[in-house]
């Protein structure tokens, strides 16, 4: 049977090809995508970039054999509010913009490509709605599994693995055995490098980089090493995973609505079994704009203005959106009452 021109059954085909035509753009609609592919952003996604990219050309990978691998990913994705197949389809296409920085012309082989376009559509796969502490909290299968260390990011590698055993979705199978071995281990490192648990480490060793930034005359940056490489590799899958309050607002709401959701309903779990509810997952106590300018004080932007560092100039308008969305959301903070001040 033949695949269809986009990759997914829809009934928009002229609107989906016109968004999906936004591939490139900072901003695009994943919630409309979503409504517009029958319910498979991260297929319709993944499949464009990899037809974008001439990845099926490349590494002779079969569509079909790339469709039924993306279905049965996007089929992984549990239906939980924030950590979704449209947060998987979100961090692919953002990283997909991410690696096309003139700072970053001809810096990475297409394995290299590939691979952080891969990792990215596969970050989150089967996450339950819940965090790696709540998981060790409850003594989770899962943390059991993984000795209470990087428990969901290593979940989430295996099922992605596991998934391309079966050889009908095996999209890696005209790849030569250390490519394989390449991409297998740059995955992992990007995956395992969305652990928050790790985040002040990666930033910190991205100001080490920046300061020391060695650039060619058109100033695109200078990776020697393996450890170089992945190492601005991970900081981007990082920056994608982290770049909600980065994009237009009228999406960043919507992403701000559905992470207050998941914690929300954490909360709720926590307080049925009795545990203390953990930071901002108690929907009683609501605070959403002081915990959105927090997240962005302490980590967003500290994280996004050392990227747009290491890229100047092509990341400057995502930071000025992030510090308007900044301003906008400490705007709307309650102020403080006069009581308060005295
Ligand atoms: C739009 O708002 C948010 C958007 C994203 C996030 C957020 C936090 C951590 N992450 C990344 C993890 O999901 C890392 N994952 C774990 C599971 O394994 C894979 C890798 N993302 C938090 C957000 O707001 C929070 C609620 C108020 C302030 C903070
Ligand atoms: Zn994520």
């Amino acid at each position: 049977d033949s695949i269809p021109e986009l990759g997914v059954q829809t009934f928009h085909t002229d609107e989906l090809r016109s968004l999906m035509s936004h591939i490139d753009d900072w901003g695009l609609d994943t919630f409309r995508i979503e409504d517009l592919s029958g319910q498979r952003p991260l297929t319709a996604i993944t499949y464009k970039i990899f037809q974008e990219r001439f990845l099926l050309r490349t590494y002779a990978i079969e569509p079909h054999t790339l469709i039924s691998y993306l279905l049965t990913l996007e089929d992984h994705y549990q239906q939980v509010p924030y950590h979704n197949k449209a947060h998987g389809a979100d961090v692919c296409q953002s990283m997909h913009v991410l690696l096309n920085a003139s700072a970053l012309d001809g810096v990475f082989t297409e394995l290299e490509i590939m691979s952080a376009i891969f990792a990215s559509a596969v970050h989150d796969v089967d996450h339950p709605g819940v965090t790696n502490q709540f998981l060790i909290n409850t003594r989770n299968d899962l943390a059991i599994m993984y000795n209470d260390e990087s428990v969901l990011e290593n979940h989430h590698l295996a099922v992605a693995f596991k998934l391309l055993q079966a050889d009908e979705r095996n999209i890696f199978s005209n790849l030569a055995a250390k490519q394989i071995k390449t991409l297998r281990k740059m995955v992992i490192d990007m995956v395992l490098a969305t652990d928050m648990s790790k985040h002040m480490k990666l930033l910190a060793d991205l100001k080490t980089m920046v300061e020391s930034k060695k650039v060619t005359g058109n100033n695109i940056i200078m990776l020697e090493s393996y450890d170089d490489r992945i190492q601005v590799l991970q900081n981007m899958i990082h920056c994608a995973d982290l770049s909600n309050p980065t994009k237009p607002l009228d999406i960043y709401i919507k992403w701000t609505d559905r992470i207050m959701e998941e914690f929300w309903r954490q909360g709720d779990k926590e307080r049925d079994l009795g545990l203390e509810i953990s930071p901002m997952c108690d929907r009683h106590v609501a605070s959403v704009e002081k915990h959105q300018v927090g997240f962005i004080e302490f980590i967003v932007h500290p994280l996004w203005e050392t990227w747009a560092d290491l890229v100047y100039p092509d990341a400057s308008a995502i930071l000025e959106t992030l510090e308007q969305n900044r301003d906008w959301y400490q705007a709307r903070l309650s102020p403080p009452s006069s009581s308060s001040s005295s």
